[in-house]
C-alpha cells in the first residue's frame, strides 16, 4: 500500500510574514492529518527560515528546482547539495513551467534527476502534456518520452524512492482539473511504463496528480488506484485548503 504525499509548490509566491502565517496554520492543523505525508517547496531564499519553522514537525520541505552541476561558475544556479544542507528532502524537477518558460529539455531534466539523487534528495519529477498535445491524442507519446528520458538516465531502479507528478499542463493554474478518469488513465500508463522495466519499483512508485487540485476534487482524484497524492500549486498557499486536501487522503 503506497502512502499518499501532498506536496505544496509555492512557486514564486510568499513573503517572510506570509510564509510564517501559512506554516503556523499548517502546524496547527497537522494533528488531524493521518493518511498522508506533507511537504512544502518554497522559493530558495525562504528555505532556511522554513526549515527552522518546520523542524520537529512531520512536515518536510523541498526546493522547486536545482542545477545539475555540483559547484562552480554557474551564476544564479543552486546546487542540490546546497538545498540538502538546509534539510530539503524533496526537489521538484522538470515542472512544466521550467520546461516551457526556461526551455528545460528531457535531457536536462534527466541530468537534474541524477544530480538530485546523488545529493540525497528525493526528486519529484513532473511530466505532462499540453492541451494541444491532448487534443492531438499524443498524451501517451509525450508522457512516455518524458518518462523514458528519466528511466534511461540510471535505469528504472533509480526510480525507487523517487516521486512522479503527472501534471497536465492545461490543468495548471487554470481551474480546469483533469477528471479522475483522465488522470487515472495517465497514472496507470506511467506505472506501466516503469513496470515494463521493473515491476517492484513500479508498484512502490508514488505518482502524484497536479493541476488545480483543491479540497473539492482531491478525494475523488485520490480514490483512484494509481493516484497517490498531489502536487498542489495555488491551494497550497492557504493552510485550510492545503490541510483539507491532505485530509482527503485520510
Ligand atoms: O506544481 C503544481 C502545479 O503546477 C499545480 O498548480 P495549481 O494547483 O495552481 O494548478
Amino acid at each position: 500500500m503506497r502512502r499518499a504525499l501532498i506536496a505544496g509548490n509555492w512557486k514564486m509566491n510568499g513573503s517572510r510574514e506570509a510564509n510564517r502565517e501559512l506554516l503556523d496554520g499548517i502546524k496547527a492543523g497537522i494533528g488531524e492529518v493521518s493518511g498522508s505525508d506533507l511537504a512544502v517547496c518554497p522559493p530558495f531564499v525562504y528555505i532556511p527560515e522554513v526549515a527552522e519553522q518546520l523542524a520537529g514537525t512531520p512536515v518536510k520541505w523541498g526546493a522547486q528546482n536545482v542545477s545539475h552541476e555540483s559547484s562552480g561558475a554557474f551564476t544564479g544556479e543552486v546546487a542540490p547539495a546546497m538545498v540538502r544542507e538546509f534539510g530539503c528532502v524533496y526537489v521538484i524537477i522538470g515542472h512544466s513551467e521550467r520546461r516551457t518558460l526556461y526551455g528545460e529539455t528531457d535531457e536536462e531534466v534527466a541530468k537534474k534527476f541524477v544530480a538530485a539523487r546523488a545529493a540525497g534528495l528525493t526528486p519529484i519529477v513532473c511530466v505532462g502534456e499540453t492541451l494541444e498535445e491532448r487534443e492531438q491524442d499524443v498524451t501517451e507519446d509525450v508522457v512516455g518520452r518524458q518518462m523514458d528520458a528519466v528511466i534511461a538516465a540510471e535505469g528504472a531502479a533509480a526510480l525507487a524512492g523517487a516521486v512522479i507528478a503527472y501534471e497536465p499542463v492545461w490543468a495548471i493554474g487554470t481551474g480546469r482539473t483533469a477528471t479522475p478518469e483522465q488522470a487515472q488513465a495517465v497514472h496507470a500508463f506511467i506505472r506501466q511504463r516503469v513496470a515494463a522495466k521493473d515491476a517492484n519499483v513500479a508498484e512502490g512508485l508514488q505518482i502524484l496528480y497536479g493541476g488545480s487540485m483543491k479540497p473539492e476534487n482531491a478525494a475523488e482524484l485520490m480514490a483512484k488506484p494509481d493516484i497517490d497524492g498531489g502536487l498542489i500549486g495555488g491551494a497550497s498557499l492557504k493552510a485550510d485548503q492545503f490541510l483539507a486536501i491532505a485530509k482527503a487522503a485520510n
